[in-house]
C-alpha cells in the first residue's frame, strides 16, 4: 500500500529512478538554492513522526538507527536527534566509515556527539532496539552490498526476524536497487519505508516491494519545477484515475458509438480464451463484440455468450474472406488466445497482420507464432499491443527469463523500442512501455496466476482500443482495470477459489 502525499499534484503516480531522483535533488539544492540541510531536516522529521505513529506508545521503546557515511546514513542520524528531543530513548550505529562522511552527515555526526546521543560500538547492541532505523544506503548505492556491510544488514534482519525490532528504512530499504528493485547482494528487510519526495521504481518492483513493507511517500520540500525538469519517464496509475481515463458514455448514443471488437481465438477444445476475452471486452464497455473462431466452438459460445457475434470457420480450410470481413468490420482486433501454432493458425495471424488497419493486439499463440516465423515481423502495425507473459517474451527475443528479470522496466521498454509496438510484458508487476515511457501496474495480486487470466486482460485492451483509446494508454489501463478487479474479486472469493470468470463478473464493480 501506498499513501502518498502528492495527491492532485500530478495526474498518475511517478515513479522515479536513481538518476531521476538524483536530478531533483541536484536541481533543488544547486539550482534553486535550497540548503540540502533543510531537505534532510524535513526527511528525517517526517520519518520520526513515522517511526512515533507506528510504536504507538513510545515510552520504554529504544531505537537505534545504523548509518552509512553518504547522506542517507545523515537522514538515520537527524532522525535519532529528533527523536531524543521528542523524549525517545535513541541511540545510533556508523556503518560506514565516518572519515568518508558527506558535509552534510558529518554535521549530523558532529550534533549527536554534541548532544551527547549515545552511541552504539558493536553490531551486538541492536538487539536492545525495539525500532531499527536502516539508513545504511538509499539511492545512492551502487554496487552488491558486501562484506561488513553485508553483515549489518544481516543483523538488522537477524532482529527482525527474531521478532526483536520492527524495522523502518529510510527513502529504500539497503541494498535494493533504486532502479530495478533487485537485491544487490543482500537488503534488509522493513516493515515499513518512508521515502522522499516521490515513489521510487526500486520500492514497487519486486523482489524490492516485499523488503519495502508499508511505504509512506513524504513531501520534503522539493518545488514542482525540480520534479518536471527531471523528466521522470515511468508512471503507475491509482484509483482516481479510473474517472479519469475511462472512454465517457453519452445518453445520445448507440451500440454503434462504442466500438466493435473482433476476437480470433480459441481452437477445438480450446473454447475458454475465445469466450475470457470476448466477455472482458463487451464487460469494459464496446458495443459489439465478434468471435472468430473453429467451428467446434460455435455451440458453447453461442450459449455462454450469446450477445456475441459469431463467424465459425473450419480449421482444415480456413476461408479467408471469412477473416477479411470479420477485420473490415472490426474496430480493434484482438488475435492468439487459445488458437493453437498449427499451420492453419500460423496463415490466420499472417493474414491479420498484413490486413489489419485497426489497433491490434497480440496475445499468447499469435506471440507465440510470431516468435517461431521470424519472417512476419516485417507484417506486424507500428503501435501494435504486444502482451507475452515471461515465457512467451523469451520466445520472442531470445532472451532467457533470469536476464529479462535482472531489468524488467529495461527489457520491456528496449523491446517495444525495437520492435516499434507496445509492449505489455506481464508479471506480478506488469511492466507497459511505447519503448520510452513505462507504466508498472500496481494492482493486482496472485490470485490472478489463474489459467484465463492473460485472455480477459486481452480482451480489456481491445475493449478500450475500440473506444478509441490511444494503445499505450488501452493497455497500461487495461492492466490496472484487470487487476483491481482481481483485487476485488479477492476480497470475496480469496485468492485459492480465484477464477478467470471471477475478474471479469468484478469488473463491471470497478467500471461503473
Ligand atoms: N541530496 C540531498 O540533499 C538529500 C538526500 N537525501 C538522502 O540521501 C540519500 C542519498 O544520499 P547519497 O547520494 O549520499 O547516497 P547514499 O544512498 O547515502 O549512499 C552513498 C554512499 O554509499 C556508498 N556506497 C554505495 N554502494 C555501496 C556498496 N555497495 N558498498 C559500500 N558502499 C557503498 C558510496 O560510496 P562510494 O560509491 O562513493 O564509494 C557513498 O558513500 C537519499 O536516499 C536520501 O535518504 C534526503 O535527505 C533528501 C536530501
Ligand atoms: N502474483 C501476481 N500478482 C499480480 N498479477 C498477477 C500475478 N500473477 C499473475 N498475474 C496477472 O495475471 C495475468 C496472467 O496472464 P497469463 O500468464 O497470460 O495467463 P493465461 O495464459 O493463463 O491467460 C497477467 O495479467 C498477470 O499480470
Ligand atoms: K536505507
Amino acid at each position: 500500500m501506498y499513501y502518498c502525499y502528492r495527491k492532485k499534484r500530478y495526474i498518475m503516480i511517478y515513479l522515479a529512478n536513481s538518476r531521476e531522483m538524483k536530478s531533483i535533488d541536484t536541481y533543488s539544492i544547486e539550482t534553486l538554492g535550497i540548503p540540502s540541510a533543510v531537505l534532510m531536516e524535513r526527511a528525517a522529521y517526517a520519518t520520526a513522526v513515522r517511526i512515533c505513529e507506528v510504536l504507538k506508545d513510545t515510552e520504554g521503546k529504544k531505537v537505534i538507527a545504523v548509518c552509512g557515511s553518504g547522506n542517507n546514513g545523515g537522514d538515520g542520524l537527524a532522525v535519532v536527534r529528533i527523536l531524543t528531543t521528542m523524549g525517545v530513548s535513541s541511540a545510533w550505529y556508523m556503518a560506514g566509515d565516518t572519515a568518508k562522511a558527506t558535509k552534510e552527515t558529518a554535521l549530523q555526526i558532529k550534533i549527536l556527539e554534541n548532544m551527547k546521543v549515545p552511541r552504539c560500538r558493536s553490531l551486538d547492541e541492536l538487539t536492545q532496539a525495539d525500532l531499527i532505523v536502516d539508513a545504511i544506503f538509499g539511492i545512492g548505492l551502487t554496487r552488491p552490498v558486501e562484506g561488513n556491510f553485508a553483515r549489518t544488514v544481516e543483523a538488522i534482519n537477524r532482529c527482525r526476524a527474531i521478532g526483536r525490532a520492527a524495522v523502518c528504512a529510510v527513502d529504500i530499504p539497503s541494498g535494493i536497487s533504486t532502479d530495478t528493485g533487485q537485491v544487490l547482494g543482500c537488503a534488509v528487510e522493513a516493515d515499513f519505508t518512508v521515502t522522499f519526495g516521490t515513489l521510487k521504481t526500486g520500492l514497487v518492483l519486486y523482489p524490492g516491494a516485499c523488503h519495502s513493507g508499508q511505504v509512506f511517500v513524504e513531501n520534503i520540500g522539493f518545488p514542482i519545477e525540480a520534479t518536471d525538469q527531471a523528466r521522470i519517464h515511468t508512471f503507475a496509475f491509482e484509483k482516481e484515475d479510473i474517472v479519469r481515463y475511462l472512454p465517457k458514455r453519452q445518453a445520445y448514443s448507440n451500440k454503434g458509438s462504442y466500438g466493435r471488437v473482433l476476437v480470433i481465438a480459441g481452437s477445438k477444445n480450446m473454447a475458454g480464451a475465445c469466450f475470457f476475452s470476448a466477455r472482458a471486452a463487451y464487460n469494459c464497455g464496446c458495443g459489439l463484440v465478434r468471435v472468430f473462431t473453429v467451428q467446434e466452438n460455435h455451440d458453447v459460445i453461442l450459449e455462454k455468450l450469446p450477445e456475441a457475434v459469431l463467424t465459425t470457420y473450419d480449421s482444415t480450410l480456413v476461408d479467408m474472406d471469412l477473416l477479411d470481413q470479420a477485420i473490415e468490420w472490426a474496430d480493434s482486433v484482438v488475435l492468439g488466445p487459445g488458437l493453437t501454432c498449427a499451420p492453419y493458425a500460423v496463415n490466420i495471424v499472417a493474414y491479420t497482420l498484413k490486413h489489419c488497419k485497426v489497433p491490434l493486439v497480440i496475445d499468447a499463440d499469435g506471440l507465440n507464432i510470431i516468435a517461431g516465423n521470424g519472417s512476419l515481423w516485417d507484417s506486424v502495425p507500428q503501435n501494435t499491443v504486444f502482451t507475452p507473459h515471461l515465457g512467451e517474451m523469451s520466445r520472442l527475443s531470445s532472451m532467457p527469463v533470469g536476464q529479462m528479470c535482472l531489468d524488467l522496466p529495461k527489457t520491456c521498454r528496449e523491446f517495444a523500442k525495437n520492435h516499434g509496438i507496445i509492449c505489455v510484458l506481464k508479471d506480478a508487476r506488469t511492466i507497459v512501455s511505447d519503448g520510452a515511457n513505462c507504466f508498472i501496474n500496481l494492482s493486482g495480486n496472485d490470485g490472478m496466476a489463474t489459467g484465463g487470466s492473460g485472455d480477459v486482460l486481452s480482451g480489456i485492451i481491445g475493449g478500450f482500443l475500440a473506444q478509441k483509446m490511444d494503445p499505450l494508454t488501452a493497455a497500461a489501463f487495461g492492466c490496472f482495470v484487470h487487476g483491481l478487479a482481481g483485487d476485488a474479486a479477492r476480497k470475496e472469493k480469496g485468492a485459492y477459489g480465484l477464477l478467470a470468470s471471477d475478474i471479469i463478473q468484478y469488473m463491471s464493480k470497478i467500471i461503473r
